[in-house]
C-alpha cells in the first residue's frame, strides 16, 4: 500500500529530504507544493517528487505524512492555516525549520484539535538554497534532530524515524529549548558573525577598493555562509531572538576580553588564547580522522604539495586510477608560478585516502598532509 508524504517548500531541503526518503524503496508517494510553481515543476521533472498539488492544503489533506520545509516564519503561518484542514486523523506532521521553540509552541495548538506535530530539523545544509541544489545524500551521517512533544508517542516517533531511516541522518531527540540553545552557539550566532565580517570589509572597501583581492582562503572559509538566502536568515534571526541576544553580551564580553589582551601585548597570553582554540576545534567531531564536512557531502582531503609544472596532475590521478582508488573531487590551492602550489583530492572514505597515500608515497616524493 502507498504511504503518501506531502512537503511543502520544495527547495534544497524539502527537496534533499523527498530524495533522501525515496532511497527507501518504500512504496511511497510523495506530493509537493511550492509557492513557485517553476519550482515544483522542475522538482516533478527530475522525479524528486511524484506530484504537484495546487495549494499546501490540497497536498496535505491526502498525507500521510507532513513536511513543512519553508522559512521558518512561514512554517509558522502554515500550521495556522493548517488547523483549518481536513487532515487525515493519524497523519505526522513535520518540519525542517532550523528553530525549534516557536514552532513547538505553534504545535500546541495542532495538539489541541488531536493532530501529531513532531519538530524536525536536519543538521546539514549549505549557502546555496533551491532545488537546484538538493541532494539525496545530503542528510548522511548528519545529525537529524526530532523534537517531539510530550503528546507524542514513542509508536509515532518512531514511525517518523523510520520513514527518515533511508536519509541516513542520525536521529537525536532534543527538547526545543536545548535545541535553540545548541543551534544558536553552532549554527545562528556563526552567520551573524560571517555577515558582519562581509559588513566589515564593504566599509573598508570605500576607503581601499583593493583591499577585497587580498581577501583568501581564511576570509572566504570564515564568510561563505554570509552568501546563503536572508529570507531563511531573517526568520531564524527572528524566532532565536533571546539566544542570539545572550551569545551577542557574550561575544562582547570576550571582545573586551581580547581587545585587553592585545593592549597588554604580553606574547604569552596571545599564545594561550591561540593555542586553547586550537586544541579545542582540533578535537571537534567534524574534524576527526580529517573528514571534512562540506557543503553537500562529508569529504575525506588529502593535500599534497606539488611543484607547478605541466603533467603533475595527471601523473597523480594515473597512479591513483591505476590502483583503481576513486577520487570524488580535485583541486589547487594556493598557487603561483613556480611556486609550489597545494593540490587537495577528496576522497570518500578514510580507507581510499589511506590507499592514496601509501601508494603516493611510494611512487612519488611529494609530502602530503591531512588536515
Ligand atoms: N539551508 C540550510 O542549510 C538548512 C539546513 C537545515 C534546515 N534548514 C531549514 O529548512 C527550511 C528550508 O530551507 P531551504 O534551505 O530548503 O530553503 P530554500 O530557499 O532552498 O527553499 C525554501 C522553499 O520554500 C518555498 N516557499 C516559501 N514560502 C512558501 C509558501 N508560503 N508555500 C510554499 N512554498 C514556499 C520557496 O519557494 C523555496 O522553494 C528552513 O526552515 C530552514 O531554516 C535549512
Ligand atoms: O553548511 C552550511 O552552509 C550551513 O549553513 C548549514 C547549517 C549550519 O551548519 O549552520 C545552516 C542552517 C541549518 O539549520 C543547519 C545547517
Amino acid at each position: 500500500m502507498n504511504e503518501n508524504v506531502a512537503i511543502i517548500g520544495l527547495g534544497l531541503i524539502g527537496g534533499s529530504l523527498a530524495l533522501a526518503i525515496k532511497r527507501g524503496g518504500r512504496n511511497i508517494h510523495i506530493t509537493g507544493f511550492d509557492r513557485s510553481y517553476a519550482t515544483a515543476d522542475e522538482a516533478y521533472r527530475r522525479g524528486i517528487i511524484d506530484m504537484i498539488a495546487p495549494s499546501a492544503k490540497a497536498a496535505c489533506e491526502k498525507a500521510d505524512y507532513i513536511f513543512f520545509a519553508t522559512p521558518v516564519n512561514t512554517t509558522i503561518a502554515l500550521m495556522e492555516e493548517a488547523l483549518d484542514w481536513k487532515l487525515k486523523e493519524n497523519v505526522i506532521l513535520s518540519d525542517t525549520g532550523s528553530t525549534k521553540n516557536p514552532i513547538m509552541q505553534a504545535a500546541e495548538r495542532l495538539h489541541e484539535k488531536g493532530l501529531t506535530f513532531i519538530g524536525g530539523h536536519p543538521m546539514a545544509g549549505s549557502h546555496k538554497s533551491g532545488i537546484a541544489a538538493a541532494k539525496g545524500h545530503l542528510f548522511e551521517n548528519a545529525y537529524y534532530v526530532l523534537t517531539p512533544s510530550e503528546s507524542a508517542s514513542d509508536e509515532l516517533i518512531d514511525k517518523l524515524s523510520n520513514l527518515l531511516a533511508p536519509s541516513k541522518g542520525k536521529i537525536v531527540l532534543l527538547d526545543a529549548a536545548e535545541h535553540d540553545r545548541m543551534t544558536a552557539i553552532v549554527s545562528h550566532f556563526p552567520h551573524i558573525i560571517a555577515s558582519s565580517l562581509v559588513g566589515r570589509l564593504a566599509d573598508q572597501e570605500k576607503e581601499q577598493p583593493f583591499v577585497k583581492n587580498l581577501a583568501a582562503g581564511g576570509f572566504r572559509d570564515l564568510t561563505r555562509i554570509a552568501s546563503a538566502d536572508p529570507t531563511m536568515w531573517r526568520d531564524i534571526t527572528i524566532q532565536n531572538r533571546e539566544e542570539l541576544l545572550g551569545q551577542l553580551d557574550g561575544w562582547l564580553h570576550e571582545m573586551q576580553s581580547i581587545r585587553a589582551m592585545i593592549v597588554e601585548n604580553d606574547p604569552e597570553r596571545i599564545y594561550g588564547f591561540f593555542s586553547e582554540a586550537k586544541e579545542f576545534r582540533d578535537r571537534l567531531p567534524s574534524t576527526f580522522q580529517g573528514a571534512v564536512q562540506g557543503a553537500l557531502y562529508m569529504t575525506f582531503d588529502l593535500h599534497i604539495d606539488i611543484p607547478d609544472h605541466p603533467g603533475v596532475i595527471s601523473e597523480i590521478t594515473k597512479i591513483l586510477a591505476d590502483q583503481q582508488i576513486s577520487i570524488t573531487n580535485i583541486r589547487i590551492v594556493e598557487t603561483r608560478t613556480d611556486v609550489y602550489g597545494i593540490l587537495v583530492i577528496s576522497f570518500q572514505t578514510a580507507e581510499d585516502r589511506k590507499s592514496a597515500r601509501e601508494i603516493l608515497a611510494k611512487t612519488t616524493d611529494y609530502s602530503m598532509h591531512i588536515l
